[in-house]
């Protein structure tokens, strides 16, 4: 049975990076993805957009949304503080497999939760499964048709607060013109575009970071 273009971009990592070095892996993921075979990791030019919102915010409990090879949780983790942690949804079992390993070659484990599910199932589960409080961070990458849906979910379960912060990615291109819409006429955040290009390719991206001004009201008992 041939393997997957995620088992292959696991394999030239752990035939390339050093294991325990988090940055040898994003390298050797960067450099398989531009020269070998092109995947939708965010990239080192999205990378750094996503470094520098991490660093700003420096979260002690941070959420992502999509998975897929780990790229952008090793690239997340690395950034954390002693104490902090990253919870990581993925859908896919044999994505989620991959991402293990990826994660663990890169020596970042001990930051990060690798929840496999649906988002629209494990959403509603963070604050009792997984003791999450409120989310000071989330990076937004997953389906495109599951952002809105998944912001207000997050919202309904009170998982931000005035200042939590979404990143989203692929704002142009696969696009997410609902979220778009959604986010950018809702008066409860404050909206920023990052223009970027798409991983790997001369293609226009961009990425959105979207605060939150008010978190959920107290409900008055
Ligand atoms: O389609 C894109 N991303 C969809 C990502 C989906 C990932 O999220 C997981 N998930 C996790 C939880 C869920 O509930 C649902 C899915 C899926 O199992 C997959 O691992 C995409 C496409 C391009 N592109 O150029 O074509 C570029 C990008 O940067 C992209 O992110
Ligand atoms: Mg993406």
């Amino acid at each position: 049975m041939n393997q997957s273009k995620e088992q292959r971009i696991l394999n030239y990592v752990l035939q390339n990076a050093v294991r325990g070095d988090p940055c040898s892996v994003i390298d050797a993921i960067d450099t398989y993805c531009s020269q070998k075979e092109w995947a939708m990791n965010v990239g080192n030019e999205k990378g750094l957009i996503l470094d520098k919102t991490v660093e700003e915010i420096n979260p002690s409990v941070a959420l992502e949304l999509g998975t897929y090879c780990g790229y952008s949780a090793v690239r997340i983790a690395r950034l954390l503080k002693a104490g902090a942690r990253l919870l990581t949804v993925e859908f896919n079992p044999e994505f989620a497999a991959i991402a293990k390993q990826m994660i663990e070659f890169a020596g970042v484990q001990d930051k990060v939760t690798l929840i496999e599910g649906p988002s629209e199932e494990i959403i509603p589960q963070l604050k009792k499964k997984y003791e999450v409080d409120t989310l000071d961070f989330v990076f937004v990458d997953h389906w495109k048709d599951r952002y809105t849906p998944d912001t207000i979910l997050l919202q309904e379960c009170s998982l931000l607060r005035k200042g939590s912060v979404l990143l989203a990615d692929n704002i142009i291109v696969p696009g997410a013109p609902e979220f778009v819409n959604y986010i950018r006429n809702n008066p409860r955040f404050q909206c920023t575009n990052y223009p970027s290009h798409l991983e790997y390719m001369k293609v226009q991206d961009a990425m959105k970071k979207a605060c939150t001004l008010q978190g959920e009201h107290i409900r008055s008992t």
